[in-house]
């Protein structure tokens, strides 16, 4: 569990990207941070890791003040996943993907091994191993920056923006992919995006924020879309809008769905029992 209890962020230059920030984030689940531009998630993320560190607050992750934990080693126990995936541009996929294992002192043949594993674990073929960054396509570099924030074996994974450079093909292809990899490891998973159909399909948990990293509201998707706790989270989601409006109309007896644009959505059934 990752908990952040009155989190202040002012950068040197004054800047307070942070006001008074709380909130818990459960193991083993996906927590989605979402918010417009500059709302401050990015720096929320980083602080997990110490990538910045707080100006007031605790951090506690099970139970202990990140403040007291050595940032450096803290970074080389977390994954990190970013948008453009950071790799080493110079370095092989298989090199890339074993570089923090490598810095944490597994022997290279160990950490070669580990590293074709996780190439099968993330989908990317183990004869793309010798490539370099460069020779791949933007949705297989994500795999292998996926591949490498899962390369120490984290309890847990930040992932700013990760999918936010590839084509919604591609993308849609990769989120698919994190859903099963999580199915799969379970792992506690914090993403960034600005995408709040990504953090709806991502998300167990959904925070929604706004300039300062003020909460607009958090909870289970399903939560928010039933009951938006503002005018702001309720045009935020478009619930009252395009293809999360969804309205009743009788057909013959039977009952359909039909959204905001007049477009049939679907056709209401019953929900099934397992
Ligand atoms: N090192 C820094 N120095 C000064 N201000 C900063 C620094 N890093 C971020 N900021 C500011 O803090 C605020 C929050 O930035 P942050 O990157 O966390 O937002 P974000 O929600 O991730 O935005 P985006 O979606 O555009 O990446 C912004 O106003 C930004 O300009």
């Amino acid at each position: 569990m990752i908990e952040f209890r009155h989190i202040r962020k002012t950068f040197d230059d004054g800047t307070t990207a942070v006001e008074d920030f709380n909130l818990v984030i459960p193991s083993h689940q996906t927590t989605v941070l979402v918010g417009s531009s500059g709302c401050g998630k990015t720096t929320l993320l980083r602080m997990i890791n110490r990538m910045v560190d707080a100006s007031s607050g605790d951090l506690e992750i099970d139970g202990e003040n990140v403040s007291r934990i050595e940032a450096v080693k803290l970074r080389r126990r977390i994954g990190y996943v970013m948008q453009n995936s950071g790799l080493l541009p110079h370095r092989t996929v298989i090199d890339n993907i074993a570089t923090v294992p490598r810095l944490n002192g597994v022997p290279k043949k160990d950490a070669h091994a580990r590293a074709l594993e996780l190439m099968d674990t993330v989908g990317l073929d183990r004869s793309m191993a010798q490539r370099y960054p460069s020779q791949l396509s933007g949705g297989q570099q994500q795999r292998v920056g996926v591949a490498r924030g899962l390369a120490v074996d984290p309890n847990i994974l930040l992932m700013d923006e990760p999918f936010g450079a590839v084509d919604p093909i591609v993308r849609a292809e990769l989120q698919q992919e994190l859903l099963r990899l999580q199915r799969e490891l379970g792992k506690t998973v914090v993403f960034v995006t600005h995408d709040i159909d990504e953090a709806f399909l991502l998300g167990d948990q959904v925070v929604i924020l706004e300039k300062g990293a003020r909460i607009a509201q958090q909870g289970a998707p399903e939560q928010i879309l039933a009951n938006p706790a503002s005018d702001f989270v309720a045009s935020f989601v478009g619930a009252e809008r395009g293809k999360r409006a969804l309205m009743v109309r009788e057909v013959d007896g039977a009952r359909v769905l039909v959204d905001a644009d007049g477009t049939v959505a679907g056709r209401l059934v019953e929900e099934r029992t397992a």
